[in-house]
């Protein structure tokens, strides 16, 4: 009876919050991210990536990802790689993805200097004749994807740092009304679809941000609809911009009566990373994902891919990478509890590790996470007891990992599904 009594208080304690550390098939990035209004938290992905089934099967992972983003198979040079020829196929695939999970589609992007066809990028066309190809693409892409997207980024990076115009062909031929036309051309095509301008170091006051704030009055100036703003927030390891930074920044774009969206969040880091850039990546993961709660108009956050594994920033950044919450093996790292607990601790109670955590700071928070993430002993595939424990040892009783996730275990008390 003594000894009865005595388990029982002490499971009572152990668990007293739920198991900590535990995501069941129930709760995730995405199912927190709508708890607090948002639309959506999700990833980009590529059809490269498609042919690994562990990783096919995190994406559809509707707990975390209630969108997502191709990362390529969208822009110009693989939709429409010669003059009127165009090509669906990869863009279709994983527009079919997306629905057959139930998940959003932000579609990105249809006019770009980058990932251009060089029959475009070399230019050689007279005012009229680019506005047509440009237009003509637009029209083309957009009703093929008409009721698909709900989101379309209709320019990508128009602007440089010093917030003066990119001089690529579309500017050097049309001027700054391109931009507006094809935001017209889009919005002819699909009406229902939300309209975004797309652009990197906008995510903190300065030149550039005014800059795409100007945009934005143009666009509407010229009587086109622009819906929304996406803030790309490729970031770096210890220097992003504060929340309060990014809040204020957001609110700036929201008076022009626009949504914002984090559209391409990543947090790169020197590699290989060290348990101590982790926990501070874990802290810069929470900050922007608290701006956006702050933010009723930001609509969501998504992470320019989900795992290392498939990153842009390797190649990109010479010696720099680990920028996701999801490490190579595609276990998720500090950052990614840290943004399950921006999401839904309020910074009023988090529980974190073993610990309950009154009015955590993301920094306290990201060290216990830390912590708890340094007893990781394996990963084991099988079944999840209701108490949260991998393998049905201990304390059983009915599974919550659905197939095809697994239980990846931690340690004796903390696992969760993927
Ligand atoms: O497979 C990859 C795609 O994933 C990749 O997607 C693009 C990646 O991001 C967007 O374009 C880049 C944004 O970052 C710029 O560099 C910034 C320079 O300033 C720094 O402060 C900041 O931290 C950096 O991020 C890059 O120059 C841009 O290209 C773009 O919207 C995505 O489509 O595209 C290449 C594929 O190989």
């Amino acid at each position: 009876m003594i000894a009865t009594t005595l388990f029982a208080l002490l499971f009572a304690s152990k668990f007293a919050n739920g198991a900590p550390h535990e995501r069941r098939a129930t709760d995730g990035l995405d199912v927190r991210a709508k708890a607090v209004g948002k639309l959506y938290f999700g990833t980009a992905t590529d059809n490269s990536e498609l042919t690994n089934t562990a990783y096919v099967a995190q994406l559809g992972n509707t707990s975390d990802f209630g969108q997502i983003t191709p990362g390529n198979s969208m822009k110009w040079d693989s939709i429409e790689p010669s003059r009127n020829s165009f090509s669906y196929t990869n863009g279709d695939a994983i527009a079919s993805l997306a629905k057959g999970n139930g998940q959003l589609l932000r579609c990105h992007n249809l006019v770009w200097y980058n990932q251009l066809p060089s029959w475009v990028s070399s230019g050689g066309f007279d005012n009229a004749t680019l506005i047509s190809i440009m237009t003509n693409h637009i029209t083309n892409e957009v009703t093929h994807y008409k009721g698909q997207c709900y989101a379309w980024d209709v320019v990508n990076e128009a602007l440089n740092d010093d917030g003066t115009y990119r001089t690529d062909v579309f500017y050097n031929t049309i001027g700054p009304a391109y931009i507006p036309i094809a935001f017209a051309a889009a919005a002819a095509a699909d009406p229902s679809a939300k309209l975004y301008y797309n652009d990197y170091n906008i995510e903190y006051s300065g030149a550039k941000s005014t800059a795409a704030q100007n945009i934005v009055k143009m666009i509407k100036a010229y009587g086109a609809r622009i819906d929304g703003v996406g803030l790309q927030s490729h970031f770096i390891v210890g220097s992003t911009p504060s929340t309060a930074t990014q809040t204020s920044n957001m609110n700036a774009f929201v008076a022009l009566d626009v949504d914002v969206a984090i559209t391409e969040l990543d947090i790169r880091t020197t590699t290989p990373a060290t348990t101590s850039t982790l926990a501070q990546q874990g802290v810069d993961y929470a900050t922007t994902t608290n701006a956006c709660k702050a933010v009723s108009r930001c609509v969501g956050v998504t992470i320019w891919d989900y795992t290392d594994k498939y990153s842009w920033v390797p190649s990109t950044f010479s010696g720099q990478g680990a920028a996701l919450p999801w490490d190579d093996n595609l276990v998720v790292k500090p950052a990614y509890w840290s943004i399950l607990s921006a999401w839904g601790s309020g910074g009023s109670t988090a529980t974190v590790g073993s610990a309950t955590v009154t009015g955590a700071t993301a920094a306290a928070s990201t060290a216990a996470l830390t912590a708890n993430a340094a007893t990781t002993t394996a990963v084991s595939s099988g079944t999840q007891s209701q108490w949260g424990q991998c393998g049905g040892t201990g304390w059983t009783g009915a599974t919550v990992c659905a197939s095809p996730y697994t239980c990846t275990k931690y340690n004796d008390y903390y696992s969760q599904c993927i």
